[in-house]
């Protein structure tokens, strides 16, 4: 069963008398730890089918089913559970929290996760080692984020994103601004995210190079999808 599946999706942003149409009747489905690329002009909808897609705003019209179960038709309550417990983010607006060491934001992320988790789970140490050292991070875990580098922030949030094992990865943009070192490593470690831990991977990009990475590429254009093509699969500078 898909573990994803957008069916005839539309979103009309209302602003007093003014209707802007950012996403029409977009279908596909996503299978368990497949790793999707999204790429498409500035103003063709990705984002806003990421914020649909994680629960953050609602369809105007069609639906979204994660694991078999539409978004819409739960209570907001439990719609908040299902994305703590189902969904990582790594956006670039969700910043990390500037009061807190990295390994704070990290830990928060899985303290959040719990609260709505039915069975409370500890930190999971060995995932966060394998995680930091996988990012390059373990030296910087103590640091705040105003004491890490851009490259580094990036990489903190995508630890934060992983540590509760969601089962749906969205990352938009999670290379935007970083240097091609850096940019590798994000990439490699969302390949192996989902290649080794059968995490599914959404990732917006604008970097065709990058959307290669992952296994399917679906092109947007003017709100729908105009195009799906297989990516090499292959990790970067492998
Ligand atoms: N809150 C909003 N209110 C009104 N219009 C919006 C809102 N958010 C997005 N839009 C419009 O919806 C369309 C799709 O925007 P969206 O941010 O999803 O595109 P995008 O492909 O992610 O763009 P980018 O690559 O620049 O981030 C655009 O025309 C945008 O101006």
């Amino acid at each position: 069963m898909p573990i994803i599946t957008a069916q005839n999706l539309g979103k009309t942003y209302r602003s007093g008398k003014l209707q802007v149409p950012a996403l029409r009747n977009v279908n596909f489905s996503v299978e368990p730890g497949e790793f999707v690329a999204i790429v498409g002009p500035s103003g063709s909808g990705k984002s806003t089918l990421f914020y649909i897609l994680g629960g953050l705003t609602a369809a105007t019209t069609g639906s979204v089913l994660i694991d078999g179960v539409d978004f819409a038709k739960l209570s907001d309550a439990e719609r908040t559970k299902m994305r703590r417990a189902k969904i990582g983010f790594v956006f670039q607006r969700f910043n990390l929290l500037p009061t807190l060491s990295a390994m704070g934001n990290i830990e928060i992320a899985h303290d959040i996760a719990n609260l709505g988790a039915a069975t409370k789970t500890t930190l999971d140490l060995s995932l966060l080692d394998h995680l930091a050292g996988l990012l390059g991070i373990q030296g910087r875990l103590d640091h705040r984020p105003n004491e890490l580098s851009g490259g580094e922030q990036q990489r903190v949030a995508i630890a934060r994103a992983l540590i509760t094992r969601p089962s749906i990865v969205l990352a938009d943009e999670p290379t935007g601004n970083l240097d091609t070192k850096n940019s590798d490593a994000v990439l490699n470690m969302l390949r192996t995210s989902s290649r080794e831990l059968n995490q599914t991977v959404l990732m917006i990009t604008h970097n065709p190079e990058a959307a290669q990475v992952a296994d399917r590429i679906l092109t947007m254009r003017d709100g729908e999808i105009t195009n799906i093509e297989k990516g090499s699969g292959v990790p970067v500078h492998a």
